[in-house]
């Protein structure tokens, strides 16, 4: 018998239900049931026998779970993947990539991030937050693929290659928040770069546009020794007491990197609910440092984890970068303890969605949230046999393992082919585009 209301558009059956939610409660034959773009039920794939069933996905045993939040990107960077290795951020980015991206317009940002949501959606991730240039171009292009994105004009106080002066930038992000607005998949935040680019004012205003629009504010702080010193120099604090002292620390600042703190900017980010992104793998690259990263969860901090730019990493792989991350804290520390595979889990999924400020709509499986769901297959040798889903996660599944991604109650992956959008045309676009750079280096 079909009861009243029970009927789903779409349900992913046979896997283990992961679904990250307070209790991590895990479901063995478990199902997600979705309606529209949300969850509508979770449960044991027997409670869906009477259901009304318009669509079903067979997990095939695999892991159903909630996409992963990368909480640090810079999408476009894939035009520079490869392009300058093995040095330390400030060459790299005052010899390198400025002059590259001086040749950067929103059609290359466009196919950059295209490209860039073809590996993010490959790799198992729903939700990314971005700061870039031509940041409309990246909005377009996770629009048209289909996924969630938290979106930035980045905001310096030298010309930039996309607005010129920076009152255009703030133009420009007026813009991108206005039109916007009603999109169900991007959130626009004001992004202003680090406090070692961008004066006082400039962090004052951004942080004034944020709260009067509600939205995130997105900056690079403290991401090596180098930067502390030079912000101490400058102005007698860190870089974090800094911003502090602007009064622009709040509970929607997200924080990338945060290597170089010390116990006093640990409190700071306690007290004003500061979100942290740690991007592991490009502090490894650009030899910038290691965060703290268990001190701050320890004190309580919310930390999601990010890549950065494929240009600094080379890959925008959270399943990697989790890897990375519980390893990375077990050398430094000396303590195998030090961070569980859970804990890790849960950075990329919930933890990321709260740093975001989305954990009410994603990270988790919850009726009710919007469906953002991958499938993960376990059939493979190298996750063969699988004692715990989360182990596995974090130190055996590799990208490929990513079968079906649904995002917003959407199917944008499925056995391995992204529905979307053409990638191959996505590659060859910023190929083109780098024949170019090739051509000039
Ligand atoms: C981030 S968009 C603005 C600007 O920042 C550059 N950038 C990329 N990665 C990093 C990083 O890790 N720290 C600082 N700045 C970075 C990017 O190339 C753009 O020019
Ligand atoms: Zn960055």
């Amino acid at each position: 018998m079909i009861v009243s209301g029970q009927h789903a558009d779409l349900l992913i059956f046979n896997g283990t239900v992961l679904t990250m939610n307070l209790d991590n409660e895990k479901i063995e034959n478990g199902a997600v049931a979705v309606s529209g773009d949300k969850i509508a039920a979770i449960g044991k794939a027997d409670f869906f026998s009477t259901w009304k069933i318009y669509r079903a996905v067979d997990a095939k045993g695999g892991i159903i779970m909630p996409g992963l939040v990368n909480t640090h990107t810079h999408a476009a960077m894939t035009c520079f993947r490869g392009m300058a290795d093995d040095m330390p951020l400030m060459t790299w980015l005052h010899e390198y990539i400025f002059p590259a991206e001086a040749c950067m317009d929103e059609s290359r940002v466009f196919s950059g991030s295209l490209l860039a949501c073809a590996e993010m959606i490959l790799s198992g991730t729903t939700c990314f937050c971005d700061m870039y240039l031509f940041e409309d171009g990246t909005a377009s292009a996770a629009c048209m693929a289909g996924m969630r994105a938290v979106v930035g004009e980045v905001l310096y106080d030298f010309p930039s290659p996309n607005y010129g002066n920076l009152e255009n930038g703030f133009i420009y992000t007026q813009e991108l928040i206005n039109k916007w607005k009603d999109n169900d998949l991007i959130t626009i935040a004001v992004e202003p770069h680090s406090p070692y680019l961008c004066s006082p004012k400039l962090l004052q205003r951004a942080s004034e546009m944020a709260q009067k629009y509600s939205l995130p504010l997105v900056i690079h702080v403290s991401e090596t020794e180098n930067e502390a010193a030079q912000i101490r120099q400058k102005y007698g604090s860190s870089p974090v007491e800094h911003l502090a002292e602007l009064g622009v620390l709040a509970p929607n600042l997200l924080a990338c990197h945060c290597v170089a703190l010390s116990d006093n900017d640990i409190s700071l980010l306690k007290q004003y609910d500061i979100k942290v992104s740690h991007n592991p793998e490009s502090n490894m690259k650009l030899a910038s440092g290691i965060a703290p990263v268990p001190k701050l969860i320890d004190a309580g901090i919310c930390v999601g984890l990010g890549t950065d730019g494929c240009s600094s990493n080379n890959n925008l792989d959270l399943l990697s970068e989790m890897d990375m991350t519980a390893k990375l804290h077990k050398v430094n520390t000396l303590d195998p303890a030090i961070m569980n595979a859970r804990t890790v889990l849960r950075m990329a999924t919930i933890e990321g969605a709260r740093a975001l400020g989305m954990d009410s709509i994603t990270g988790s499986l919850e009726p009710g949230k919007h469906a953002d769901i991958i499938i993960v297959d376990t059939s493979s040798p190298h996750m063969t046999p699988m004692y715990n889903p989360e182990s596995h996660l974090v130190y055996s599944a590799r990208a490929g393992d990513i079968i079906t991604t649904i995002i917003n109650g959407n199917v944008v992956m499925e056995n391995r082919q992204i529905l979307t959008f053409d990638v191959e045309k996505a590659m060859a676009d910023v190929n083109a585009f780098a024949r170019t750079l090739n051509a000039v280096s």
